[in-house]
């Protein structure tokens, strides 16, 4: 499928408010908060020690990155920051909330709240339409349904797919799948998006148009974003980079 020449249409849009949750209370410092993290693998008889003692924060409506080669340990850590893991030691803050404290039902109730996640390989469902496909993630997310249609035009506006609100995954381009995928993951308001490798499957102009919309939502939601990359082009657009090496930040 052709991409649209211009590169992002979406409307000029004001910041939305976030509505009131009683999942964590209210807190004005850093989204994450890593405290000398430290994550090992047991296979076997062998202990493999992946993350060696990371330390990081994530403020509100930063565009953060991290870098590093294969196997360097970014996606263990993106795990982790979404609560998807628990680290050996050392601790994660989430809003100022300790997540090793928490039960696994808080957790994952935080999880479905208050992060959204982007994959490389978009993640849509394939026979939905991409109205549906965001629909979905408002039915998953409990919103009532007297909400879905706003916030389902919105979030397809905020990427610029107004025109590709009927087609489905297969009818559109790896970069507009993608922009379908950032609309499913914001739908439910996530205070935090972690995105792995977002733009790994597009070449460098359907890469910039998902920056561009990356950009937009942390401006127009209010939404903090973190995500992994090795494309140099793209680190320019970060806030700030992390460099990891063999589960370690380089200084
Ligand atoms: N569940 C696990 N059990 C054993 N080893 C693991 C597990 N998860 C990750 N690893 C190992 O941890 C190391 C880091 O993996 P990780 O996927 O975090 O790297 P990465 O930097 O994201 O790499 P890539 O850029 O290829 O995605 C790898 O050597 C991997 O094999």
């Amino acid at each position: 499928m052709e991409e649209t020449a211009v590169a992002v249409e979406a409307s000029p849009q004001k910041a939305t408010k976030r509505p009131k949750k009683d999942l964590l209370p209210p807190y004005d410092g850093p989204v994450l908060e890593v405290r000398n993290v430290h994550r090992s693998f047991q296979t076997g008889s062998r202990i493999i020690h992946v993350l060696k003692g990371i330390d990081m924060e994530v403020k509100p409506q930063q565009l953060v990155m991290l870098k590093g080669r294969s196997g360097s340990g970014k996606t263990t850590l993106l795990n982790m920051l979404g609560g998807l893991d628990q680290p050996s030691s050392g601790e994660i803050l989430f809003a100022g909330q300790p997540l090793q404290d928490w039960g696994d039902q808080r957790r994952t109730a935080l999880r479905r709240k208050e992060i959204g996640f982007i994959f490389q390989a978009y993640a849509l469902m394939p026979l939905l339409s991409a109205w549906e496909n965001v629909e979905l993630s408002l039915r998953m997310a409990d919103v009532p349904r007297s909400e879905w249609k706003e916030r389902v035009g919105h979030c397809l506006d905020l990427v610029g797919l107004t025109k590709r609100v009927k087609h489905r995954p297969f009818e559109m381009s790896g970069g507009e799948q993608q922009r379908v995928a950032i609309a499913k993951a914001i739908a439910h308001r996530p205070r935090l998006l972690l995105a792995d490798e977002p733009t790994a499957e597009l070449d460098s102009k359907m890469g910039a148009q998902v920056m561009t919309v990356f950009r937009n939502i942390i401006e127009v939601e209010q939404v903090t974003i973190c995500m992994t990359t090795h494309d140099p082009t793209i680190l320019e657009v970060a806030d700030h980079v992390y460099e990891m090496a063999d589960g370690r930040f380089l200084k």
